[in-house]
């Protein structure tokens, strides 16, 4: 099971994440989430998750952020893996990936029924909650019959009680979780993060 911690901002917090296991770390730079990050903050949760395990994914996650900005940023700061949250086209992905070879789509069931994992030669698809970022969790019924391929990532309101079910009733190839492992909103809490991986991996 393939777990991405997100929204981090602290290099203390993708150290823990690292060593306790996570095979990714999520630095969101969105404005106005309360998880956006600098520059100088991304580059730090970089450089700590590398330290701790030197074969993590760092992943930048974006919402509308124009797609060769987004991919361009993901470059320059050293980001292993471009997240795009938003109505990006097909036409725009592959102008990320032709700048920044690794990009997930990430969308909802709620709002995107007929997703397809592929259509935007996509990496992997990450299926979020309709508001990303929110905690909210969504109905996983709507997964039935969607081909999300095997190596999707399941989102949105995901949490260290609640990771083991979830895994077990959606058959995800992997978890995503932010607002699950804060004690506030933007407020990662050490003890929830790795309770988090604990819990996805032993599910
Ligand atoms: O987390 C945010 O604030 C955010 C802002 C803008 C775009 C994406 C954002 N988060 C994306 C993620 O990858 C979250 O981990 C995912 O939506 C799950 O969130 P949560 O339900 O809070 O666990």
């Amino acid at each position: 099971m393939y777990v991405k911690i997100c929204g981090l901002r602290i290099p203390e917090h993708a150290t823990l994440a690292a060593e306790r296991g996570a095979d990714a770390v999520g630095v969101v730079m969105s404005e106005p989430s309360p998880r956006h990050a600098t520059p100088e903050q991304a580059t730090a949760v970089i450089a700590a998750a590398r330290a701790a395990n030197p074969a993590i994914d760092t992943v930048l996650v974006v919402r509308e952020m124009p797609a060769v900005e987004a991919a361009t940023t993901a470059r320059r700061l050293g980001f292993d893996v471009l997240q795009l949250h938003g109505g990006y086209s097909a036409a725009e992905f592959a102008d990320a990936a032709a700048i920044h070879p690794r990009v997930w789509r990430a969308a909802s069931l709620a709002t995107t029924p007929a997703l397809r994992f592929g259509d935007y030669g996509e990496e992997r698809l990450l299926v979020d909650s309709a508001v990303a970022g929110s905690g909210e969790p969504w109905d996983l019924r709507l997964i039935a019959g969607a081909e999300l391929g095997s190596a999707w990532l399941l989102a949105g309101g995901l949490d260290p009680d609640n990771v083991a079910d979830a895994i077990r009733a959606a058959l995800p190839g992997g978890v995503d979780v932010s607002s699950g492992i804060e004690s506030a909103p933007g407020v990662k809490s050490p003890e929830r993060i790795e309770r988090f991986i604990a819990a996805a991996r032993a599910a």
